[in-house]
């Protein structure tokens, strides 16, 4: 397929199409016993093609509005994206104002799942440093070395899935772009989400990929501490955990963070994660590594830049306020679709059209502290 963006000719390889009778009878017709779970997008059920093959189907549950065509152009763009890090999209369905997601039905469910779920898996720290190294490594080919440059906007333990092998796999990337952005869906997943939001994106919708550098920080320091990054049962200096790894890190406390349940751990390694994880949340986007130097921190191959300033955190975020003050604004937000690129120096700066600013103060930063 060819088509023309107004300075550019794209050629795209049209992905694979799948019939929805094709993914009715391998869903068993969308049955609830096959629905895996249901996330901002719609719901994702397990399924099994005529070629064995096991997928997971996600329905996209509001109709885009987008062109059956440009929906085909930007399948095509997040098929092109491959790595052993990313979750595999096989094709897509569109019949009618359907839009369904074919994707490599990954065994293990997700990380999140894995560290504070009912935690029937359990992921030792061999295991735990592999899935940061292999989420940077996958961050890394979306940022800097495919063919183009994805921002993930949603980086968190939900959206990181596990194949059989434990091997991390980065999933909802590009989605964003896809999906019809009524600003309900936008205030639901913000909301959802606030825990790994970088503060510039959170206050000015500045998106660019430091905003997944932030939001792998904060993953990072969820694997380190098997725990959330949020966890109001906890004791009032514990709850938000960029605070405490900040305290645990400035007392020269660092490893008590590593979490109590693994019975051994490669404190080196262990370091090594933490500090890059506190580099990685830092406030000003421009502290923030690169994902390429991220990844060779973590396998030391370089030194860890020492990180002397407090990680961004949302300290005095309530929730429940956070969702009123985004339904309100949803209803007053622009509906302009067009999303504007623009490049310098290397790096793709996105004002995201769909973005909808939270009411995020300066102290709930923990600036002038
Ligand atoms: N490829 C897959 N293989 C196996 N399970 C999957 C796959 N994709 C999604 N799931 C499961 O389906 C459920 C919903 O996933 P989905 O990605 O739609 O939402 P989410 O990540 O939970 O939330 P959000 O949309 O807010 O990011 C999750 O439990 C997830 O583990």
């Amino acid at each position: 397929m060819v088509f023309y963006d107004g300075c550019s000719i794209f050629v795209l390889f049209i992905p694979y199409t799948f019939s929805y009778a094709e993914l009715k009878a391998g869903t068993d017709d969308f049955s609830p016993i096959n629905k895996l779970g249901e996330g901002g997008f719609g719901p994702v059920y397990k399924g099994m093609l005529s070629d064995a093959r096991a997928v997971a189907v996600k329905q996209l549950s509001v109709a885009s509005h987008q062109g059956k065509s440009q929906f085909v152009a930007e399948i095509a763009t997040i098929s092109a994206v491959q790595h052993r890090n990313l979750v595999k999209l096989y094709g897509c369905c569109i019949e009618g104002d359907k839009r369904l997601l074919v994707y490599e039905y990954l065994e293990n469910n997700s990380l999140d799942q894995a560290l504070f779920g009912n935690k029937t898996l359990f992921l030792d720290w061999s295991t735990r440093f592999e899935i940061c190294l292999g989420v940077a490594r996958g961050l890394t080919y979306l940022h800097e070395e495919s063919r183009v440059r994805i921002v993930h906007r949603d980086v968190k333990a939900s959206n990181i899935l596990l194949d059989s092998d434990l091997v991390p796999k980065i999933s909802d990337f590009g989605l964003a772009k896809l999906y019809d952005d009524k600003k309900t869906h936008i205030s639901t997943r913000v909301a959802g989400t606030i825990g790994y939001l970088a503060p510039e994106y959170a206050m000015r919708g500045h998106l660019t990929e430091k905003a997944d550098v932030f939001g792998f920080g904060v993953v990072a320091l969820e694997i380190v501490s098997g725990r959330s990054n949020s966890d109001s049962s906890l004791e009032d200096d514990k709850v938000y955990l960029l605070e405490w790894a900040w305290q645990l890190h400035e007392d020269n406390r660092g490893l008590e963070l590593v979490d109590p349940s693994l019975s051994t751990c490669n404190e080196s390694e262990a370091k090594r994660v933490i500090d890059v994880a506190l580099l990685c949340t830092q406030t000003s986007p421009n502290l923030r590594p690169p994902m390429s130097r991220v990844v060779a921190m973590l396998s030391g191959d370089i030194e860890v830049t020492p990180v002397t300033t407090k990680p961004g955190y949302l300290t005095d975020w309530k929730f429940s306020d956070s969702t009123t003050f985004l339904s309100a604004d949803a209803s007053t937000s622009n509906t302009d679709q067009s999303t504007q690129f623009s490049s310098s120096a290397g790096t793709t700066q996105l004002s995201d059209p769909n973005y909808t600013p939270v009411n995020v103060s300066a102290s709930m930063l923990g600036e002038g502290r």
